[in-house]
């Protein structure tokens, strides 16, 4: 295809794209005539905009101390059902809105290796996102464990046939990424926790970079524990709290390891000694960041309306359009493609490489086309299904091409 014949095709898809009205939604940035970053941080909704304002004015400003017992103090397990509901397939009483991945990844991951006494090892892949195999490191510092590592292709990923070379009578737990932060090689997670449970070991599954974009279905998969932040395909905004799933089989004997006043099963009687909550509640260790957590709400809210498999299904459309686009004009310039061809092995965006992308970025950056670059050598095409038009995706290829060429 031709680059004439790529813009057409481009248009067309975009008239033809049942969810292209929801693009509308999003507040404008100026500049900008291509944003392919929502996979790192999503744009703002409009209706964002005015519930932080009403927020401020109304909730903070009017209800004052009061708004904690009248609803702020429920939010956490609120937002966190809503999302379970709409993204994760999880039933309610078992997601909770808190701090940060890298907070929660350590909680879940003291948690579960305190499920699993005697056992010594942690299993993860060693293309994992960098924080979870510090987090990783740390917990087998602390508690005496060794880390065993999967081999991850990168432009692959972790495989049942990998993990099940790995895991044994020593595995206590299991880390990895439903979708990968470089290659968005989407996982199995349900066929992977199934090996890692048939070894007697429990999972942690970071969807970071599937929630919101790619459906899961965390009950159904008999997933353990769960974790992702809420700022890419989420909305939530830079720095908006992560989220945690703790199945309900394992929350009444849910180990904190950081045990607060608001986790605890009577914060206002601030008595000696703590007891934990019931349920979910006692992920939570101090006081929720509430304006943090109004804006990923309505983003979970637009996706029920726009229905998690339509979102799935644009994505795959613009991941393939991307492909399409990237073997046409940016192939024969020695551009490689480091992601699974297989829609059904890929997330939401797709890594491609050149030595010369470094320097690429910067320069698309000056011109406000915005990819986002990863070492060793990738752009990363982050395609937010609400947000990101087929156009758009053409306009950034393009001009990756017209950086090559100079
Ligand atoms: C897979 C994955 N895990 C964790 C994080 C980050 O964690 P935190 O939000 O704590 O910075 C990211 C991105 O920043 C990520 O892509
Ligand atoms: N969380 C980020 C941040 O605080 C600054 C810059 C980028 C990020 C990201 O989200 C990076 C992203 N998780 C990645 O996959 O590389």
């Amino acid at each position: 295809m031709t680059e004439p014949d790529l813009l057409i095709a481009a248009k067309e898809l975009d008239a033809a794209d049942p969810l292209a009205g929801f693009r509308d939604r999003f507040l404008p940035a100026d500049g900008v005539s291509s944003y392919l970053d929502g996979n790192s941080l999503g744009r703002p909704l409009r209706a964002t905009e005015e519930h932080l304002q009403g927020f401020v004015r109304e909730q903070w400003g009017g209800r004052l101390i009061r708004g904690w017992d009248e609803q702020w103090l429920e939010l956490p397990q609120q937002i966190g059902d809503e999302l379970g509901a709409t993204a994760l397939g999880a039933a309610a009483g078992q997601c909770i809105v808190a701090d940060s991945t890298t907070v929660l990844l350590y909680k879940l991951g003291r948690a579960a290796v305190a499920a699993r006494p005697g056992r010594t090892e942690i299993v993860l892949d060693a293309d994992n996102f960098p924080t979870d195999r510090y987090v990783m490191e740390g917990i087998a510092r602390e508690c005496g464990l060794t880390l065993r590592w999967v081999r991850a292709d990168y432009d692959g990923g972790v495989s049942a046939e990998a993990v099940a070379a790995c895991v044994g009578p020593q595995t206590a737990l299991a880390v990895f990424s439903h979708v990968a932060y470089r290659s968005g090689f989407l996982a199995d997670a349900e066929a992977i926790t199934s090996v890692v449970h048939a070894a007697g070991g429990l999972v942690l599954w970071d969807l970071c970079h599937s929630a919101g974009a790619v459906p899961a279905q965390l009950d159904a998969w008999n997933v353990d524990y769960a974790v992702g932040c809420s700022y890419k395909y989420l909305n939530g905004g830079p720095g908006a709290p992560a989220w945690a799933y703790v199945a309900s089989r394992h929350q009444a004997d849910f180990q904190q390891p950081i045990q607060g006043w608001l986790g605890s099963a009577d914060p206002f009687g601030m008595a000696q000694g703590y007891q934990p909550a019931a349920g979910i509640r006692r992920l939570v260790s101090g006081t929720p960041p509430v304006l943090g957590m109004l804006p990923m709400r309505d983003m979970i809210a637009l996706i029920a309306e726009a229905g998690i498999g339509a979102v799935r299904a644009k994505s795959v459309a613009l991941t393939e359009y991307a492909l399409t686009a990237v073997d046409a004009l940016l192939a024969p310039h020695g551009v490689v493609v480091a992601s699974p061809r297989d829609a059904a092995q890929r997330g939401s965006h797709i890594t491609i490489d050149h030595p010369a992308f470094k320097a690429v970025t910067a320069a698309l950056w000056e011109q406000g086309i915005i990819p986002d670059y990863r070492n060793p050598s990738g752009i990363r095409l982050g395609l937010s299904p609400l947000s990101t038009s087929f156009e758009e995706t053409f306009t950034g290829i393009s001009a990756v091409l017209a950086e090559l060429r100079r």
